[in-house]
């Protein structure tokens, strides 16, 4: 039998908890208050495929064209801030942390995310994230977390919830975009992230949390005690 706190080739020896989940199911904001609980770090790997979107953005790269996309690599000073009580993401010097949810960012990033050499690029990078944490445990969120970039972690989580209930959620904490085009940009996201990389089922091994009937409180419990279980 393989001991769960030793067999993590690509991340590192802490404990690990992967979490992934379509749009609005929670992750970002349910991952940070579960590490704070826990005492954990917590990295948010959309952000770097928004920085980098928001990157060619700034350079008038064309978003359509991947190798115009892979050679933004060359020039990315991505970094994160992993403690849950200090997020900030930045390239190089220049602050993004607000600018990466701009829905002009939203709009193109998935097709910087369907990029092969995009995602190789960026789950090595997750991955040395992962390794420089020096908390006894980090939560990692994404699409393919579980699968891609720590299939061996400790813990792994599919975190879903009905598309109604995301689409209202989303809805409730965006004040200048009407609720439908809302509903149907998230829909439409999914709908393009998920020819890429599979985060509406769960592989096998990964832990199904539903947060339609739960509210957020109960969502992070729900997390927490299945980090706390595992132990
Ligand atoms: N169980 C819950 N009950 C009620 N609201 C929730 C629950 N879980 C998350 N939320 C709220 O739903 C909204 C979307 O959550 P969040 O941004 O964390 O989702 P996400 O999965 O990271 O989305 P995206 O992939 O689009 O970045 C937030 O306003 C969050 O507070
Ligand atoms: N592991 C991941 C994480 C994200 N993506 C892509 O980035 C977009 C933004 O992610 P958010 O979590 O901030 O909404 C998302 O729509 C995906 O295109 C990914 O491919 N893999």
């Amino acid at each position: 039998m393989s001991d769960k706190n030793t067999d993590h080739a690509s991340t590192g020896s802490a404990t690990v908890v992967a979490i992934d989940g379509p749009a609005g199911s929670g992750k970002s904001s349910v991952s940070r208050a579960a590490a704070r609980s826990l005492g954990f770090s917590y990295q948010d790997t959309g952000a770097a495929y928004r920085a980098l979107a928001w990157t060619a953005l700034d350079r008038g790269v064309d978003t359509e064209d991947p190798a115009a996309l892979v050679a933004v690599l060359d020039d990315f000073p991505y970094s994160i801030g992993i403690h849950p009580d200090d997020y900030f993401v930045r390239v190089g010097s220049e602050d993004v942390t607000d600018a990466i949810r701009e829905p002009r960012v939203t709009a193109v990033v998935s097709a910087v995310a369907r990029v092969p050499e995009v995602r190789g690029y960026l789950v090595e990078l997750f991955r040395s994230i992962i390794r420089s944490s020096t908390t006894p445990g980090i939560i990692v969120e994404g699409r393919d977390i579980t699968t891609v970039v720590a299939p061996d972690a400790t813990v792994r989580i599919l975190l879903t919830a009905t598309e109604e209930a995301r689409m209202a959620r989303r809805s409730a904490e965006l004040s200048t975009e009407s609720a439908a085009k809302t509903a149907q940009q998230l829909s439409s996201r999914d709908a393009q992230d998920s020819k890429v990389v599979d985060f509406m089922n769960a592989a096998d091994g990964v832990v199904t949390i539903d947060s339609t009937e739960l509210d957020f409180d109960q969502t992070v419990h729900a997390v927490v005690d299945l980090v706390r279980t595992s132990d």
